[in-house]
């Protein structure tokens, strides 16, 4: 690794360490150095704070001149709720710019690395380029397609259950597992159910485990609207719920939700959910990224909506049995083998006990 990459590698496990609290911004770590030493480090803490070069600047103060900035995306050109950070390197009177990531977005891609080089400054692109762009992979997703990322996640049996015949699924999975699961739930703006999984568990889909966090927005697709009002989403205020239901429920029905102050029952226009629609609405709403957890006919929803990201499996070495036990894609599912969703096995690695698998979809 030389010594560019060394930098880059720096600012890329700062920017790690953010993931979740910038949302709808990128993740973004900045190093200035200086004669080879370190004389400046910043982040990218929250949306509509100062960006991650602006904090390493103030840090490097007048040790900025002739130095060098390595930055996990390239600096923004335009005046978004902060000034430009390429007019900023450029008044700090900066030799030369080291990038990860071009900015994703076709309006002002390369626009910063116009304005630097104009300036006479020196920049270098795609330095560990891969490894900066999954980290904002949510990110660059939202940019590019006006919708969230979506992880589905499931836990599973080795053959294929996520609960009992009779029902029973707490816990299939250990507590490591569990609470990878949970830095989902802080990394992710918002987490999705199904109505039958709210009757069913009664969850409460916020990020207890390891230290807490961020809690998602809980979101329910609810076409008749059978959200029990005694369950947790709706007794529990500690995170909007936000229930999408069908046009066909009538305001008697939405009334009974009215009483609580985080509830918010939104009917889509359609009879029927769809899921495009629901990803649709959730970009305006600024929702970059969504974690749906189930049950099955949720997952086979978006699972033949083409809408999965990224599929995050764990399976736990049990065998539990049962012709009627529950998988984790239910619903009408593929009837052909050609139909069937193929993705790339992206990471597999022990969690405690269980397997964690990560897959994305071919052709994302
Ligand atoms: N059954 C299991 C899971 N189950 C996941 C969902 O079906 C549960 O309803 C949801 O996690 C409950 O949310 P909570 O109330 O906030 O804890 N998920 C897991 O990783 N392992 C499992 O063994």
């Amino acid at each position: 690794m030389d010594r560019d990459e060394q930098y880059i590698k720096l600012a890329i496990d700062m920017a790690k360490t953010t993931v979740g609290q910038t949302s709808p911004n990128p993740s973004v770590g900045a190093v200035v150095v200086k004669d080879n030493e370190v004389v400046g480090l910043g982040v990218h803490v929250k949306a509509g704070e100062a960006h991650a070069e602006i904090n390493a600047l103030k840090m490097a103060g007048d040790k900025a001149k002739n130095a060098t900035i390595y930055v996990t995306l390239e600096p923004c050109s335009h005046y978004g709720k902060t000034p430009p950070c390429a007019q900023a390197i450029i008044d700090a009177g900066m030799k030369r710019v080291v990038i990860a990531s071009d900015d994703p977005n076709p309006k002002v891609a390369g626009r910063g690395i116009k304005m630097l080089e104009n300036a006479g400054i020196e920049v270098a692109t795609g330095v560990l380029r891969e490894q900066a762009d999954s980290l904002n992979a949510n990110f660059f997703h939202f940019i590019e397609t006006g919708e969230p990322y979506v992880y589905l996640k499931t836990a599973m049996t080795l053959d294929g259950k996520i609960a009992t015949s009779s029902g029973e699924s707490q816990w299939i999975t250990g507590e490591n597992a569990r609470n990878d699961g949970h830095q989902y739930r802080r990394r992710c703006d918002a987490i999705l159910v199904g109505v039958q999984t709210v009757i069913n568990d009664d969850p409460k889909l916020t990020t207890r485990m390891e230290g807490n966090g961020k809690n998602p927005v809980r979101i329910i697709l609810d076409n008749h609207l059978r959200t029990p009002l005694s369950s947790q989403l709706i007794q529990n205020d500690e995170a909007p719920t936000w229930i999408i239901t069908s046009s066909r429920v009538s305001p008697h029905q939405l009334k009974a939700y009215r009483s609580k102050d985080h509830v918010e029952v939104i009917s889509l226009k359609s009879p029927a959910i769809k899921i495009p629609e629901v990803l649709r609405y959730l970009g305006e709403k600024n929702i970059t990224s969504l974690l749906v957890e189930g049950g099955g006919t949720i997952a086979d929803a978006f699972v033949r909506a083409g809408k999965v990201s990224e599929l995050v499996a764990y399976i736990a070495p049990k065998l539990l049995g049962g012709k009627d036990a529950l998988t984790p894609v239910e619903g009408k599912g593929f009837e052909q083998l050609k139909q069937a969703l193929h993705l790339r096995i992206h990471s597999t690695e022990m969690v405690g006990e269980d397997i964690k698998v990560t897959a994305i979809p071919k052709g994302r």
